[in-house]
C-alpha cells in the first residue's frame, strides 16, 4: 500500500508558487529522505502531508485519506521539528505521559530508556531546555509515537555531533524492529544517506529526482582529468558540474550513462573515473550554476 500519494499538488504564498504541481507516491514502511536547498519548500510540503496546512490545489492523500483537518490522519501521522509545541505547564514526565494517552502505538519503555540516556530530568519544563535538548526531546517523542507515519524535520537541529550519532542509530534500530513510513528532512545528506531508502528531490518548486539512494550513487560519475581530455569524453553527455583545478586539469560531474567498454577507454586515456557522492550530487544538482559558488569568483 501506498503512504502517500501526491497528484499534481501546488502551495502557493502571496502569489508564489512554493510547490508546484508536484506528483510522487511514497510507498509504506520506507525511509525516504526529503533533500532540497534553503527555502525549497521542504517545511511546506511536510506540513501538508501532516495536515497542518492546506494545499492550494491538486490531490493528496496520506492512508487514503485527505490529511486537512483529519482526525484519523493526526493519530496517524507526528510531525516532529524544533518548534513542537507543549502544554507549558505540564513537566517532562507528564508530557509523555500525555504523548502515551494520545498516539496508540506509544512505546514508553522506550520513550523512558532514552529519556534517562540522554539525562533528561524528569520535572524540567520543555520550554527551558537549551536547542539541542529541545531538539533531543522531541526525537524522544518522534520515535516513541511509533505513528505509522513519522515526518522528521530537520530533527538534528542545534544536536552535538554525539547526540545526532546517537540519534541515527536509535531511529535504525527502531525502524527495524518496527518498521513504518519515516520521511525525514535533513541538510546533512552525508549523515543520513546510509539510512535512507529513497531520496525525494526538490529544485525549483518541483520534484528534480525521486529514486532509491542505490540508484542515486550510480547515477552520476566524476571524470578527472586533462580538461581536452575530459571535455571531449562529457560532449553530448548531461553536464551536472564541472571544476577547473590547476592550470589544465578539470573535474567533470557527468551524468553516467557509460558502458563498461567506454568506462575501460576513459580509464586507458588517464581520466580518473570517481563515484559520486549521493549527497555531493545532490548539490550540484540543486545549484544554479555548474560551477557552484567557483562561478562568482570566475572571469573576475
Ligand atoms: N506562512 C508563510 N507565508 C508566506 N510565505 C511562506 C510561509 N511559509 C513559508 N513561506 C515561504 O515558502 C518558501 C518555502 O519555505 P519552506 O520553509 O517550506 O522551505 P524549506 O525548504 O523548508 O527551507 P529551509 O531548508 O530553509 O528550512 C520560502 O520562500 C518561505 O519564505
Amino acid at each position: 500500500m501506498n503512504a502517500i500519494e501526491c497528484t499534481s499538488l501546488t502551495k502557493t504564498y502571496l502569489r508564489k508558487k512554493v510547490l508546484n504541481e508536484i506528483s510522487f507516491t511514497i510507498e509504506e514502511n520506507k525511509i525516504i529522505g526529503l533533500i532540497g536547498r534553503n527555502g525549497v519548500g521542504k517545511t511546506t510540503l511536510l506540513k501538508v502531508i501532516a495536515g497542518f496546512i492546506k494545499e492550494t490545489s491538486g490531490e493528496l492523500k496520506v492512508f487514503g485519506n485527505h490529511p486537512f483537518n483529519n482526525l484519523h490522519a493526526s493519530v496517524n501521522t507526528i510531525f516532529v521539528d524544533d518548534q513542537m509545541s507543549f502544554p507549558p505547564a505540564l513537566q517532562l514526565h507528564e508530557l509523555l505521559e500525555a504523548a502515551q494517552a494520545f498516539y496508540p502505538n506509544w512505546d514508553m519503555e522506550l520513550a523512558q530508556r532514552l529519556f534517562n540516556y540522554f539525562g533528561f530530568e524528569p520535572k524540567h519544563y520543555h520550554n527551558t531546555l537549551s536547542k539541542g535538548r529541545t531538539s533531543t526531546f522531541n526525537m524522544i517523542v518522534g520515535l516513541s509515537s511509533r505513528c505509522p507515519l513519522t515526518i522528521f524535520d530537520e530533527p538534528t537541529t542545534g544536536m552535538d555531533e554525539a547526540v545526532r550519532h546517537d540519534f541515527y542509530r536509535a531511529l535504525l534500530k527502531d525502524y527495524i524492529a518496527h518498521p513504518r513510513t519515516i520521511v525525514i528532512s535533513s541538510h546533512h545528506l552525508n549523515e543520513v544517506e546510509d539510512l535512507l531508502e529513497d531520496v525525494l528531490l526538490l529544485k525549483n518548486g518541483k520534484v528534480k529526482l525521486h529514486m532509491p539512494i542505490s540508484e542515486l550513487k550510480e547515477w552520476a560519475v566524476g571524470l578527472k582529468g586533462s580538461s581536452a581530455l575530459v571535455r571531449q569524453w562529457a560532449e553530448g553527455r548531461e553536464m551536472i558540474y564541472q571544476q577547473y583545478i590547476g592550470q589544465d586539469t578539470m573535474l567533470a560531474v557527468v551524468r553516467n550513462d557509460f558502458t563498461d567498454e567506454e568506462i575501460q577507454r576513459v580509464r586507458r586515456a588517464q581520466i580518473e573515473v570517481l563515484p559520486v557522492r549521493a549527497s555531493d550530487l545532490c548539490v550540484y544538482l540543486t545549484n544554479d550554476t555548474k560551477g557552484g559558488i567557483d562561478d562568482v569568483f570566475s572571469d573576475r
